[in-house]
């Protein structure tokens, strides 16, 4: 994980993209995006609707491919690994991360073992570590609190405990980056905090690289060091997040009049939004 005083030479490059753009038709999705990323950060992408964050995503995961450029993961093109080999490597997790299908929370999370497994589902305890995959898949769900879940069909939890499940999923796949996109939209206040916690805590222990697509300005402000704002498919700000969450950035990205103000505890740029002109009372229209 990245360390304040680390020099600059010892740091791995997880991600690498350069000169990348993604057209769809005469449409540019995706214009001409360099941008690269360390083992252990955790970057935050955000940007208004359709300024291209998710197409950047499927580039990086490699289920999507440039129309130019190249996506290099940990030095290689992301192309040229096998589906399995790239997935210990890069995990995804999605909006809704998994379908309400009738496989138990344990069948579901044991899933994300795939990877890590030969031809006959047969995978090799791991000697360094010296922990066996069952084991690895105990702990998850012990961790995320779905212990006594783990019999119970994925059809029957809240779309709460579902996320819980797809994040325990990808837990026991043990990727070195994480692709999120969106992945607190459905939760409630309480749950959005607790998943960035988790996700927090993990990166503290394992030194996951983290990349998240999120909406919430405040929930990035806290949780990512560094952002890449996108807008119309260009880089529109690249670099720390403390730095680059400025009224006039939001306002000349998202077209609103925000109000930043600095979170009383740890003093990162929180957003509040002025209401037009002709509501500024807070009365709104009010109808007698
Ligand atoms: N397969 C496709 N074919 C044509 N156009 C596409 C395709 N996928 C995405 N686009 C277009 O590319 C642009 C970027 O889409 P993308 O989904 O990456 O935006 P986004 O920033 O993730 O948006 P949102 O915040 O709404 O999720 C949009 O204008 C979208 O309509």
């Amino acid at each position: 994980m990245k360390e304040a005083n680390e020099p600059q030479e010892t740091r791995v490059r997880a991600l690498e993209i350069a000169s990348l753009t993604r057209d769809f038709g005469e449409f540019h999705a995706l214009k001409n995006i360099s941008w690269s990323v360390d083992e252990g950060d955790w970057w935050g992408i955000i940007g208004p609707n359709g300024s291209g964050k998710s197409t950047l995503l499927h580039l990086l995961s490699g289920v999507d491919h440039p129309t130019s450029g190249n996506v290099l993961v940990y030095g290689k093109r992301v192309s040229s690994y096998g589906r399995k080999e790239l997935s210990r490597l890069v995990a995804v997790l999605q909006q809704e991360g998994l379908p309400p299908v009738g496989y138990t929370v344990r069948e579901v999370v044991e899933m994300g073992r795939f990877p890590h497994q030969d031809w006959f589902g047969r995978e090799k305890v791991d000697k360094e570590k010296g922990m066996d995959p069952g084991i690895i898949t105990d702990r998850v769900l012990e961790r995320l609190d779905l212990t006594d879940l783990s019999d119970r069909s994925l059809d029957r939890l809240s779309g709460g405990q579902r996320q819980r499940v797809a994040l325990a999923k990808v837990m026991v796949q043990e990727p070195q980056i994480l692709l999120l996109d969106e992945p607190t939209t459905y939760l409630d206040l309480r749950y959005q905090l607790e998943f960035m916690e988790l996700l927090a805590e993990w990166r503290r222990e394992t030194g996951v690289t983290i990349i998240s697509v999120l909406h919430d300005l405040n929930l990035t402000a806290q949780f990512c060091d560094d952002l890449l704002v996108l807008k119309d498919g260009m880089v529109e700000g690249l670099g720390a997040s403390s730095e680059l969450l400025t009224e006039e950035r939001i306002r000349h990205v998202y077209g609103v009049e925000p109000v930043m103000l600095p979170h009383p505890d740890s003093g990162v740029p929180q957003l509040l939004l002025r209401r037009s002109a002709r509501d500024v009372s807070g009365q709104g229209e009010r109808l007698e």
